[in-house]
């Protein structure tokens, strides 16, 4: 017995019209265009068809049914059709059909640790690598054992079929100590330890005050400030490798922090200028992603067992993040208090943190626990990427004149960032989204457990199973010059290139759907004002050291080691903060 779930429909566009137009359209194609051909099922007529979306965006099912789903994406009919239609689901073929590796691959946890060395070259930070191998080797889906019966995908377009599936609540497994940490504490979990509606009811009242235009913008003045004092100790320089990737961390913390805590920690401060406070929060959350990264690398293993010295190390971490986030939410609180005696709060507050605090629905420790994650989740990711921009920038050169030259026709030598400023800085925007593509995946993330059966590729993929999806395939076989940086190929007008036709999942730098990153608006922001303050005082290089620098990937992308960028003085060319 199938059930519809949901209509999606284009308003524009009347209805019938469309449906009839579509329904001649899969009638009369020519079948072999389909890769999960629909058409049997509309040439008998069988009236369990389903449809369709004109969207510009990729087709969120109008029907979708218990046993499939049938999918039209802006691509046009060829793109994504899978059928529902229990005629077809016949020929539908099994998870065991799926290609990939046999015998004792499969087998559960041998499987797992055979993919990995000594078995094979390939460890957690260069998984990009082992998925693309497989694809290689087996085609565009693959079936093999990583912690569990997984699926590989490298098509955007079964992308968008496993995300279209994902459901309400989508599943993505926790990363262990982080879970763990949760139960043995009797805390409540964050983003990335729930699922269900446990996540849902944490995720949406931060959903709608985090993903609603402008709630980034509110902090441009604030976060502009942070820049300046990056570019100030750059500028101070030198600075190795090491304390490079440093400064880029205390960057994006500080910058987080404003955004999380109202307030400015002092972490680009001096060491004689730090308060106790922030020099313990710094190293805790360096640390605290380090200690996740060897959960996550497999490094550390027995913390799943007892509390190993890795766990008890993680626990120090949190235990410190979390006595700091209680003090500064504490004098939130009190702010928020006195606003309201004074009748001068605003129920539409634009401060996040406000915003949460009056939020009657929201506990305290709730609201702890959103913070803390939004901080976590924006510390290491926005400093890795940007010092993945620079890289890019400084490796091409051309390219970074040509942004410097965008900044200095809008905002001049020394203008701040402004939200009417980002508007009309096309080259800036493409900068990022390119080295984004160029990277990806950004993260270890494009991953999903399926709520239900699903039917991708053809093959059955029951519930339960993991979908990974590589993006590093993805975002090189569907473009042009894959290994080259061009930002052009993001710019809209009448040159337009190739790769705007590219599908909109075959670069997706913050995930995708409803469990995609929640700070995407603050990431970029962040990145593209010390981007602009950096190219307003300095031009970008590598030392050749670092010109061949790889990516591998923690929890986050990462350098094989530090980069040793070399900064120049644009007033007077002279490179001071060299190293
Ligand atoms: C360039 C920087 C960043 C990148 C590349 C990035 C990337 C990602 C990715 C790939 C995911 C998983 C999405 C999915 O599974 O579909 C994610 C999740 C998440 N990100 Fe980000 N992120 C960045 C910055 C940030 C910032 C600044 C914040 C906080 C303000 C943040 C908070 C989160 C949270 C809370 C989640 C978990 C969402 C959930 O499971 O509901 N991220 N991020």
């Amino acid at each position: 017995m199938m059930t519809l779930r949901s209509l999606t429909v284009n308003k524009s566009v009347p209805f019938l019209k469309r449906f009839y137009t579509t329904c001649f359209r899969i009638w009369s194609a020519p079948s072999e265009r389909y890769q999960y051909s629909a058409l049997p099922s509309l040439t008998c007529l069988k009236p369990t068809l389903c449809l369709l979306t004109c969207s510009k965006r990729p087709a969120r099912h109008v029907f979708s049914c218990s046993n499939g789903s049938l999918l039209w994406s802006h691509k046009g009919f060829h793109r994504n059709v899978v059928t529902s239609s229990s005629h077809i689901a016949q020929q539908v073929k099994e998870f065991k059909d799926v290609p990939g590796p046999e015998g004792l691959s499969q087998w559960p946890v041998i499987g797992t640790v055979l993919n990995f060395k000594p078995f094979t070259n390939y460890t957690v930070w260069t998984l990009h690598l082992f998925f693309s191998s497989l694809i290689d080797q087996y085609g565009p889906i693959v079936r093999f054992q990583f912690a569990g019966p997984t699926v590989l995908l490298s098509d955007p377009r079964d992308a968008e079929i496993l995300f279209q599936n994902e459901g309400r609540y989508p599943n993505r497994p926790p990363i262990d100590l982080g879970d763990l940490y949760c139960k043995r504490n009797n805390l409540h979990g964050g983003f990335n330890e729930l699922q269900g509606e446990d996540w849902y009811a944490l995720r949406s009242p931060a959903n709608k005050r985090l993903l609603k235009p402008g709630s980034a913008t509110h902090y441009l003045e604030q976060q502009n400030e942070v820049a300046k004092d990056l570019v100030g100790v750059l500028k101070k320089g030198p600075l190795s490798a090491e304390e490079l990737a440093d400064t880029f961390f205390k960057y994006a913390s500080e910058s987080i922090a404003v955004v999380c805590f109202n307030a400015r920690l002092g972490f680009l401060e001096p060491p004689s200028r730090r308060s106790a406070d922030t020099e313990r929060f710094s190293q805790a959350s360096l640390k605290h992603f380090q200690l996740l990264m060897h959960s996550v690398t497999g490094e550390s293993v027995a913390h799943r067992f007892y509390r190993n010295k890795t766990y008890r190390e993680f626990e120090d971490t949190c235990n410190v993040m979390n006595e700091i986030t209680d003090k500064y939410l504490h004098k939130a609180i009190a702010e928020v208090q006195f606003k309201k005696q004074e009748k001068s709060f605003d129920p539409n507050e634009p401060n996040l943190l406000y915003s949460f605090l009056s939020d009657s629905t929201l506990n305290y420790s709730r609201i702890k626990v959103i913070m803390n994650n939004l901080y976590n989740g924006g510390t290491d990711s926005t400093a890795k990427n940007l010092m993945v921009l620079l890289f890019n920038l400084a490796r091409n050169q051309d390219k970074q004149q040509k942004l410097y030259e965008e900044i200095q026709t809008v905002l001049g030598p020394e203008q701040p960032l402004t939200k009417d400023a980002l508007a009309i800085m096309p080259y800036l925007k493409a900068c990022l989204r390119e080295s984004f593509r160029l990277i990806n995946p950004t993260a270890l993330s494009a991953l999903r457990v399926l709520h239900h059966d699903t039917v991708i590729r053809g093959y059955r993929i029951p519930s339960g199973v993991a979908v990974a999806y590589s993006t590093h395939k993805s975002s090189r076989e569907n473009f042009v010059d894959p290994e080259r940086y061009v930002p052009e190929r993001w710019l809209r007008g009448p040159k337009q290139r190739r790769e705007e036709e590219s599908h909109i999942l075959a670069n997706i730098p913050f995930g995708y759907g409803a469990r995609g990153c929640l700070g995407r608006w603050f990431a970029e922001q962040e990145i593209y004002l010390a981007t602009v303050k950096i190219l307003q005082n300095l031009q970008v290089h590598v030392h050749p050291d670092s010109q061949n620098t790889k990516f591998g990937y923690a929890i986050f992308v990462e350098p094989d080691k530090p980069i040793q960028f070399l900064f120049t003085r644009r007033e007077t060319a002279d490179k001071t903060c060299v190293r």
